[in-house]
């Protein structure tokens, strides 16, 4: 019996487009930058891989694109097992480096057309003009790279990566040392080809990237992964609100009939900070404005503020350390 199109559509869909199962990793001298990762990604989606310098993003990414090999574990990418089937693996995905190491000499459209004859795949001049006019590089293209400047560098990196139309894209810090044009029309591309079905991984220090382009966010600490999240759950679950007051007279300490609620002094007893969980029903604002007016404290103005993706960021990275300490 013939399958519905749209059913097999949907069952690829379904299948994640990159599966890395009980990926390790221990570099010659003896340190391990991975442990056991496990993470899938699928078709379409922009994941972001947020971690601090050192985690293990490079490493992880390198694995995947057949740079580094991993110590164990394996990795299906888009159907193919990246050691055994590298080159059909490698032919899927396009990756943007943090640094242009080679072709200096050579100019932007020799590169771009070089990079896609590596990968077997026919000439399509059409194809890379349209991705040099995108990357407003088409009037650079019969410069010297090396007479570029940085930031038109890095889009001849991204130019590169994208010359044999690749299914998954990976972006090592893309916007690292590039400016607010160059960092906004990447944004822009990576939407683009999101739409066109393209599956894009970022690693990024940048948290504003990570709020502004994931639909799911990965969070690697020490060679772990320690959380995979969808963007809104994940601020959802573990955003909080601040309520700030600011009193009329400063207190040198909470009163006794305060503390059910869950209060901190700030700017040397002027200000009194209420954090309240964004998930339940009752913020109990109402009844600590009520307190408040019993117990005689009086305050000038009030604001609330919502924790962003960096505060979720920092208290889940330093988490395990403090907890160490
Ligand atoms: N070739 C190597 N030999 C030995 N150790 C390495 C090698 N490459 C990376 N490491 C170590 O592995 C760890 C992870 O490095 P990796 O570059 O993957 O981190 P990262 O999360 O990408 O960091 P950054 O944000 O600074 O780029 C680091 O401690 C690094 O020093």
């Amino acid at each position: 019996m013939n399958k519905s199109p749209t059913a097999s559509l949907s069952a690829e869909s379904s299948i994640p487009i990159i599966s890395v199962r009980g990926v390790s990793k221990t570099y010659a001298g003896g340190f391990q930058a991975l442990k056991n990762i496990n993470l899938d990604i699928q078709r379409g989606e922009i994941f972001a891989l947020l971690g601090p310098n050192g985690a293990g993003k490079t490493t992880l990414i390198s694995i995947v694109c057949g740079i580094v090999n991993a110590s164990a574990g394996s990795i299906i990418a888009d159907g193919h097992d990246i050691a055994r089937d590298y080159r059909a693996a490698r032919a899927a995905i396009g990756l943007v480096p943090q640094e242009l190491h080679t072709d200096a000499f050579e100019s932007v459209w020799a590169t771009v057309t070089f990079s896609r004859g590596l990968f077997g795949k026919p000439p399509n001049p059409t194809y890379l003009e349209k991705v040099l006019r995108d990357l407003s590089l088409w009037d650079k293209r019969n410069e010297k790279i090396m007479a570029l400047s940085g930031g038109m560098k890095r889009r001849v990196l991204i130019a590169k990566a994208l010359s044999h139309e690749p299914t998954i894209l990976f972006l090592d810090e893309p916007s690292a040392g590039v400016d607010v044009e160059l960092r906004h029309d990447m944004w822009r591309m990576v939407r683009e080809l999101r739409e066109q079905g393209t599956t894009i991984i970022l690693t990024t220090h940048y948290i504003e990237e990570a709020e502004q382009m994931a639909d799911r966010i990965g969070v690697i600490s020490k060679g772990e992964l320690i959380l995979v999240e969808d963007k809104e759950v994940l601020m959802r679950k573990l955003g909080n609100k601040q309520l700030t007051l600011r009193l009329r007279q400063p207190m040198s300490i909470i009163p006794a009939e305060l503390s059910n609620w869950s209060l901190t002094l700030c700017e040397h007893g002027h200000a009194l900070v209420y954090s309240f969980d964004t998930q339940t029903e009752e913020t109990g604002i109402a009844e600590l404005l009520r307190a408040l007016g019993e117990h005689g404290i009086e305050f000038k103005d009030l604001r609330s503020s919502e924790s962003s993706l960096e505060d979720i960021f920092v208290s889940l990275v330093h988490r395990p350390m403090e907890a160490q300490a």
